[in-house]
C-alpha cells in the first residue's frame, strides 16, 4: 500500500503472503470459527450459482462497469466517497441473497475458486439458514465515474446477539431496512430499526420479494410508515432472487447515506464490532476507525480489557483479508496482533494508541451476561479432559460462552456452561459434537436466580440441584424478560392464552394495522427456556413474530422438585418451578420419564418430590423374560417354580442394577404437555 495523503488511500495488489495467510486462516476456521468472512459468502455460495446464472444473462452496464472496477483492487477514494453501511431484516426476509447480490454486482465476490474455499465451512448455519456471526466486506462501485468504496458491515439474525447487532450498526452511517414485501415488518425488523434510529442512522427501506405473487409491496411501505414512522415514498423495490433493484440499492447508497466525518486528525478511536480467533495469527479483530488513524506497528490499547498489543497485520476485507499500512476515520478494516483469546479484544471495545491514548472511549460497551446455563457431561467419562481442552478452544473464540466444573452424583464429571441464549447453547453444542468429535449429555437450560439468605447473603444459582434449603432462604428471584409479539388479529387470543399460561403479565396491545397487532407482556425467562418460540409459532401457523430484552429480576414463589429414580435423587433432573405449577409439573415429568426411560430387567419407580415429600409417583414395569417358554404345557408347579425364581433374581438385579436414562429424558422438563403449563 501507499498513502497519498491522509485523505487518500491507495491499495496495491494483495501479496503473496496475505494470500496464503488468509488461506489458512480459512483452512482453520473449520475447526474454531465458523463465523466472519465464512458467512461472508460461503453460506450463499450455494444460492449464489443459481445467481450467477441470472446475471450472466441479465448483466446491465453499470454491473459489468462494477466488476471490471471489482477486478482492480486499486482503491484510492476520498472520505467523501466512503459509506459505511449494514443490512437490517427479520430472519428469511432476503438480507443474506442480497448482500451477496450487492457483492457480486460490484465484482467484490466472483472467482469460482472463492466460493470453493467458503462452500464447505458453514454447515450449521446453512442447516439452519441463520446468520450467527456478523462480517464486514468492503465494494467498490462507480458512480457517476467516480470510484467509491462502500463498507457492508453484516448483522446477525437473532436476537441471542443483539447486543453484536447494536455495535454493528454504530459502526454504520446508514441501513437497509430490507422487508419481505409478501410478509411485512415483523418484530425483530422493529427490533432492529430502533436499534439504527438510536445509532441515528440513514435508513432505506427496501422491499424485497416483488417477484412473490402474494407480494404486496404498497401496503407493506404503508405498514412501515405507520409502525416505524419512516418515510416510504423513495423506498426501493427489489427481488434480491431475480436481482431486480439492486442498482438502484447501489445509488440510493451514495446518494443517501452520508459520508463518514472527517476526525483523522483526533487520537485514535476505533470500534470492534467482531473479532475471532484464529489459531495461527491469534484474535483478528474487526473495526471502524471513528477517530484518527492506525498504522500497522502501532502499539494499541483495548481500553475495556487495559490490554496493549503491536498490530502485526492491518488490513482490509473485501471480503477476503488485503494488508494495508494504514487506516483513516472513516474506514473499516482488521487488525491481528498475537492476541490470545477474543475476552481482551472484545466487541464493543474502543481501540486506542497505548501513547496517545483517547480521553473517553466510545460509548455502548457492555460485557456479554450469560443467561442461559445448562450442565454438559461427556456420555463416556474419558472424555472429561477432551471436553474441557475443547471448551477452551471455543471460549478463545467466543467470548459470551462461560464455563466451570460441575460433578454430580448420577452424571460424574462435567461442565457447567453459560450462554447467550438458547441458540447461542444449541450452537456450542452442536459444535463441540461436529468439531470436536465429543458425544454429550446435555441437562435441561436454566436462568440464573437469585436467591436472597436469611443470613443476608445473596448468592446466584444458576443450577437447580444448588439452590439452597427452604430453611436458608427468605426468597428466590427469577429473571424477567418483556417480550413483544406481532401477530396477525386471527391469533391474539391463542397468544394472550400462550403467554398467560406461561405467567406472563400482560402490559399493552395495540393494532400497529388494521390486521396486525402487537402485544407486550412481561414473563419470566424460565417460561421461555424450552418450547415457547415454537408454541408461538405453531399456535400462530407461523406468521406471529417476537422479541424481547431482558428488563430485570422480581421476586417469585418458586420451589425445587427433585425426580428420583429407583429411590436415586438425580440432580440433572431438578428443576426449579413456581409452587402453583409444582404438581402438574411432577405429575407430567413423571409421566414422561416412563415414556422416556426405557425399561429394564427390573421395575423402576420415578418419583417427584419437593423436599421429602412425594408429590407424583409412577413406575417402569420390568421386561420379563419369558421363563416359561421352554415348558410345553404341562405340570403347573414347575412353572410356578421357575417363575419364583426369575422374581429373585431380578430382586438381586435391582439391588446392584444401574437405570440407563436416555439423553431426552434430560430435556423431559422441556417437552411437558402443554396442559401441564
Ligand atoms: N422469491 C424470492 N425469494 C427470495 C428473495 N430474496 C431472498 N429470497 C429467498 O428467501 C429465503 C431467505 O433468504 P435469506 O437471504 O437467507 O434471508 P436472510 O434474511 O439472510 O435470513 P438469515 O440469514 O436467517 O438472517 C431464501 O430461500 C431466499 O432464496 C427474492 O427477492 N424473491
Amino acid at each position: 500500500m501507499t498513502t497519498t495523503n491522509n485523505k487518500f488511500i491507495q491499495y496495491n495488489q494483495p501479496n503473496a503472503k496475505t494470500h496464503q495467510q488468509h488461506h489458512n486462516c480459512f483452512h482453520f476456521a473449520t475447526n474454531f470459527n465458523f463465523s466472519n468472512q465464512l458467512k461472508s459468502n460461503g453460506a450463499q455460495s450455494i444460492r449464489r450459482r443459481s445467481l450467477r446464472l441470472h446475471c450472466q444473462s441479465a448483466a446491465t452496464d453499470i454491473e459489468l462497469n462494477a466488476r471490471a472496477a471489482g477486478k482492480d483492487r486499486l482503491l484510492k477514494v476520498p472520505i467523501s466517497n466512503i459509506r459505511n453501511f449494514s443490512i437490517i431484516a427479520h430472519i428469511d426476509h432476503g438480507k443474506s441473497t442480497l448482500a451477496d447480490k450487492l457483492l457480486q454486482m460490484t465484482g467484490t465476490v466472483e472467482s469460482r475458486d472463492m466460493k470453493e474455499q467458503f462452500l464447505d465451512n458453514m454447515d450449521l448455519e446453512r442447516e439452519r439458514g441463520i446468520t450467527i456471526k456478523l462480517q464486514a466486506a468492503r465494494m467498490r462501485f462507480i458512480y457517476e465515474n467516480e470510484p467509491y468504496c462502500l463498507n457492508l458491515i453484516d448483522t446477525p439474525g437473532h436476537v441471542d446477539f443483539s447486543y453484536e447487532v447494536s455495535r454493528s450498526l454504530a459502526a454504520c452511517e446508514g441501513a437497509l431496512l430490507v422487508v419481505d414485501a409478501s410478509q411485512g415488518v415483523e418484530a425483530q425488523t422493529l427490533a432492529n430499526v430502533y436499534l439504527a434510529l438510536e445509532n441515528n442512522l440513514e435508513i432505506i427501506p427496501v422491499l424485497n420479494k416483488i417477484d412473490l405473487p402474494g407480494a404486496e409491496p404498497s401496503r407493506v411501505c404503508q405498514e412501515i410508515e405507520e409502525i416505524v414512522g419512516l418515510d416510504c415514498s423513495n423506498a426501493i423495490y427489489t427481488s434480491a432472487k431475480e436481482g431486480i433493484g439492486i442498482t438502484e440499492i447501489l445509488n440510493a447508497i451514495v446518494q443517501r447515506i452520508p459520508p463518514p466525518r472527517d476526525t483523522a486528525g483526533r487520537p485514535l478511536r476505533a470500534l470492534i464490532f467482531d473479532s475471532y480467533y484464529d489459531p495461527y495469527r491469534g484474535v483478528i479483530v474487526y473495526f471502524r476507525v471513528i477517530d484518527g488513524t492506525i498504522k500497522k506497528g502501532d502499539r494499541v490499547l483495548f481500553m475495556a480489557s487495559g490490554k496493549d498489543y503491536y498490530a502485526d497485520e492491518l488490513g482490509v476485507l473485501s471480503p477476503n483479508q488485503l494488508q494495508v499500512d494504514q487506516l483513516y476515520a472513516g474506514e473499516v478494516g482488521f487488525l491481528s496482533a498475537s492476541i490470545r483469546s477474543v475476552a481482551d479484544a472484545r466487541v464493543g471495545d474502543t481501540i486506542t494508541h497505548f501513547n496517545r491514548k483517547a480521553e473517553q472511549s466510545l460509548p455502548g460497551y457492555k460485557e456479554a451476561t450469560p443467561m442461559v446455563f445448562c450442565g454438559l457431561f461427556p456420555v463416556d467419562a474419558d472424555q472429561f479432559s477432551e471436553l474441557r481442552d475443547s471448551l477452551e478452544k471455543l471460549q478463545l473464540n467466543d467470548a459470551a460462552l462461560k464455563f466451570e466444573p460441575e460433578t454430580s452424583s448420577a452424571m460424574g464429571f462435567g461442565f457447567r456452561c453459560g450462554f447467550l441464549g438458547l441458540l447461542h447453547m444449541e450452537i456450542v453444542q452442536e459444535r463441540l459434537e461436529r468439531e470436536y468429535n465429543l458425544s454429550l449429555i446435555t441437562t435441561a437450560p436454566s436462568v440464573v436466580y437469585r436467591v436472597n439468605c436469611i443470613d443476608g447473603e445473596t448468592v446466584e444459582c444458576s443450577n437447580p440441584s444448588l439452590l439452597p434449603e427452604p430453611g436458608k432462604r427468605r426468597s428466590v428471584e427469577e429473571p424477567i424478560v418483556k417480550i413483544e409479539l406481532l401477530t396477525p388479529k386471527d391469533y391474539i387470543g391463542a397468544l394472550m392464552e400462550l403467554a398467560q399460561d406461561r405467567r406472563g403479565i400482560f402490559k399493552e396491545m395495540k393494532y400497529i394495522t388494521e390486521n396486525r397487532a402487537s402485544l407486550i407482556y412481561e414473563l419470566p425467562l424460565a417460561e421461555m427456556v424450552g418450547d415457547f418460540f415454537d408454541q408461538l409459532k405453531s399456535r400462530s401457523k407461523g406468521y406471529a413474530s417476537m422479541e424481547y430484552s431482558f428488563i430485570g429480576y422480581t421476586e417469585s414463589d418458586l420451589i425445587k422438585l427433585d425426580i428420583l429414580i429407583n429411590g436415586d435423587r438425580v440432580e440433572p433432573l431438578a428443576t426449579i418451578v413456581h409452587k402453583d405449577k409444582a404438581y402438574s409439573v411432577g405429575r407430567a415429568l413423571t409421566q414422561k420419564l416412563k415414556e422416556l426411560i426405557p425399561r429394564q430387567m427390573f421395575k423402576v419407580p420415578i418419583q417427584a418430590t419437593i423436599g421429602s415429600k412425594v408429590i407424583a409417583s409412577e413406575a417402569i414395569s420390568a421386561i420379563r423374560k419369558d421363563v416359561l417358554a421352554k415348558c410345553y404345557g404341562g405340570d403347573i408347579s414347575r412353572k410356578k417354580k421357575l417363575l419364583k425364581k426369575q422374581a429373585e433374581g431380578k430382586k438381586r438385579m435391582k439391588a446392584i442394577g444401574k437405570v440407563d436414562v436416555p439423553q431426552e429424558a434430560f430435556m423431559a422438563v422441556l417437552k411437558l404437555e402443554k396442559e401441564v403449563l
